[in-house]
């Protein structure tokens, strides 16, 4: 099958001519990577819930763990169903393996109702009620809303389908808590104000695909300059939001100083982005977006279990 027919249409091969598919295929359908940091996030939220520090009780962590790490591969999955057309046209999505004809959509979707399934049965049986619920919000908002209505229809797609991606660090806190703490809600803000620099950066650097792919992305529909600086202003928003956990007596000082140094060199990727045109900066700034997540979350843990508050008595 050509490059050019692939683009037209997805999954036209026969079903003879489809290679068998194995689990890589299966794997790379859920998202790993992203999944991965997602989950990050949630685990903070269970070990952040737990007071005074201590292990997250086994018999929850598992399910959780596993619970929510199946949700969210099942939403990535549904996400690349209903994606396959736009995926076909864009160099970075074209060999996923719906694209490439690896995976029948039937197989794909029999592959993510049953995640889905396993998932809200772990959840809702072996953790709480709440945790389900609001993981069947988070996996219909991205799966769905995002997927199907929002990233086809407005610039603001990723601002607001962010909440569903936000949303982790709630759901590992629900797990333990049963219930919906406000600091909680602290880190789903950080990480949906986080959102924007993340994706608009590597728009930037995707543009004409977005545009081949009619994807009204920011940088399709208002230009690159205006989501140069969205991304700078989206930010300089962040750097006062990681703020937040030290300034509302959630975290301490290794926290604080942790916060100011990543989200300082955000801020200089991002001020760069905003006033250079050297072409590496896009891509540069979305890779060091991942960075910044995952070491902001671990210093929040971190700062957990060695507390400095010298804003307490
Ligand atoms: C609506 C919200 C989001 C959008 C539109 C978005 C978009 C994207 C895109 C298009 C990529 C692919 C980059 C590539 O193939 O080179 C990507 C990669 C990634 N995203 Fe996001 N993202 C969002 C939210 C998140 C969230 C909430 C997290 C985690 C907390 C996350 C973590 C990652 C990671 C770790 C990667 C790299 C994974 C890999 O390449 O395997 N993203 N994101
Ligand atoms: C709680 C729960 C189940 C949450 C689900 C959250 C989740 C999996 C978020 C992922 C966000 C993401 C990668 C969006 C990109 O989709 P895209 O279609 O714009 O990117 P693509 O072009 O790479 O497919």
């Amino acid at each position: 099958m050509s490059a050019n027919n692939k683009a037209i249409s997805p999954n036209q091969s026969d079903h003879q001519d489809r290679p068998a598919p194995g689990w890589r295929d299966y794997l790379a359908l859920t998202k790993p990577g992203v999944v991965m940091l997602l989950m990050v996030t949630a685990v903070a939220g269970m070990f952040l819930a737990t007071d005074p520090p201590g292990m997250v009780p086994l018999d929850i962590f598992i399910p959780a763990f596993v619970g929510l790490s199946l949700a969210m591969m099942a939403s990535a999955a549904i996400n690349q169903i209903m994606d396959q057309k736009i995926d076909a046209i864009m160099k970075r999505t074209e060999k996923r393996p719906l694209v490439a004809g690896v995976i029948s959509p039937k197989a794909a979707v029999a592959f993510a109702v049953a995640l889905a399934l396993a998932s809200m049965a772990m959840l809702y049986f072996l953790v709480n009620p709440l945790t389900a619920g609001l993981t069947l919000f988070g996996f219909v908002g991205y799966a769905f809303i995002y997927t199907l209505y929002l990233k086809r229809a407005t610039p603001q797609n990723i601002v607001i389908g962010g909440i569903a991606g936000a949303i982790p660090p709630l759901l590992g806190w629900a797990a333990v808590t049963n219930s919906l703490d406000p600091y909680a809600w602290l880190l789903v803000l950080i990480i949906f104000v986080w959102t924007p620099p993340h994706f608009w950066a590597l728009a930037i650097h995707r543009a004409d695909e977005y545009a081949k792919a009619d994807v009204p992305m920011l940088p399709v529909t208002h230009g690159i300059p205006f989501t140069r600086e969205s991304v700078l202003y989206y930010t300089i928003l962040l750097f006062i939001c990681s703020l937040l956990p030290y300034l509302t007596g959630m975290s301490g000082l290794i926290y604080l100083v942790s916060a100011v140094i990543l989200s300082g060199i955000f801020l200089i990727h991002a001020v760069r982005l905003r006033f250079s045109q050297d072409p590496k900066l896009p891509m540069k700034t979305f890779g060091y977006s991942i960075v910044y997540l995952f070491v902001l979350f671990t210093a929040l843990l971190v700062d957990h279990y060695i507390p400095l508050h010298p804003l307490q008595p």
